[in-house]
């Protein structure tokens, strides 16, 4: 694979419930390193397409090619384990536990001690402490449970553990709709973040202005169709507003 690989490639993806053509041959790239805004009206297609992507549904037609493979995953558990991961708003912690326990969730350190596994705790704790160091993430107690923290902190652990266990690509629908604005600010600096180590990110989004500070490229969604696919410096809010509303420009 070379660096020039794209990422992801959506070849002509077609997605119908009974009916209704949700989705009507969704053709795009994503880049490595490239933080790409999935934009459009409400019932355009983007939730659908980002369920496509991560293995919560299965198109009805199209190719899907990730790291130069083409996939067809069934599942989300099948996408999360080739390195595709959607955060939704209704976050995927478990909040009656600590922050070192969700990083792990699943993958936990254990060592046997004459045939008993020993869960490794304090090696996990470190592990932990210095990924969230390292991604400017602060917490004060890695062993607060997840219900006593933030909006902004949840949203941060889960990206940072996306990261740690070797995502390539991570779907944030909504992301930021609950939280406030310097949790906002923390969000999309830690998108930029991520995405400078060669992640994939696609970020929907209602709002522009969000959109414009941190997407590399817009991909307009406008009745199941790509209806616009520009770079970030070569467009304008204006122009991205007309495509999502169909008005000619
Ligand atoms: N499970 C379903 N069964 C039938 N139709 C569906 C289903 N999910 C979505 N649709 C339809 O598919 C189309 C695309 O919906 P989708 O939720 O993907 O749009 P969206 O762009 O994510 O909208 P929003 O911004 O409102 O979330 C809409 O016409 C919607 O009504």
């Amino acid at each position: 694979m070379t660096e020039t690989t794209p990422l992801l490639q959506l070849d002509n993806i077609v997605k119908n419930y009974g009916a209704i053509e949700a989705l009507r041959g969704i053709s795009f790239d994503i880049a490595r390193g490239e933080v790409l805004a999935l934009l459009g009206d409400n019932g355009a297609g983007k939730s659908t397409l980002v369920k496509i992507i991560s293995g919560g549904l299965e198109a009805t037609s199209g190719r899907i090619v990730f790291d130069g493979i083409e996939r067809n995953f069934t599942s989300p558990a099948e996408a999360k384990a080739a390195g595709i991961e959607t955060v939704y708003q209704d976050l995927s912690l478990c909040t009656n536990v600590d922050v070192v326990a969700n990083f792990f969730m699943g993958r936990e350190i254990v060592k046997r001690f004459l045939g008993v596994p020993i869960l490794q705790e304090r090696e996990m704790q470190t592990v932990v402490e210095k990924a969230m160091a390292n991604a400017g993430t602060r917490i004060p107690s890695m062993r607060t449970n997840v219900e006593h923290l933030s909006g902004g902190q949840r949203q941060a652990i889960e990206l940072n553990r996306f990261v740690h266990w070797g995502g390539k690509l991570v779907l944030l629908d909504e992301p930021f709709a609950a939280l406030g604005v310097e949790q906002t600010r923390r969000g999309l600096d830690m998108i930029k973040r991520i995405a400078a180590q060669g992640i994939g990110v696609v970020i929907i989004t209602h709002i522009m202005a969000q959109a414009f500070q941190v997407a590399d490229r817009m991909v307009v969604i406008r009745q199941g169709k790509v209806a616009g696919n520009v770079e970030r410096a070569k467009t304008s809010p204006d122009e991205v507003v007309r495509m999502i509303t169909g008005e000619s420009l």
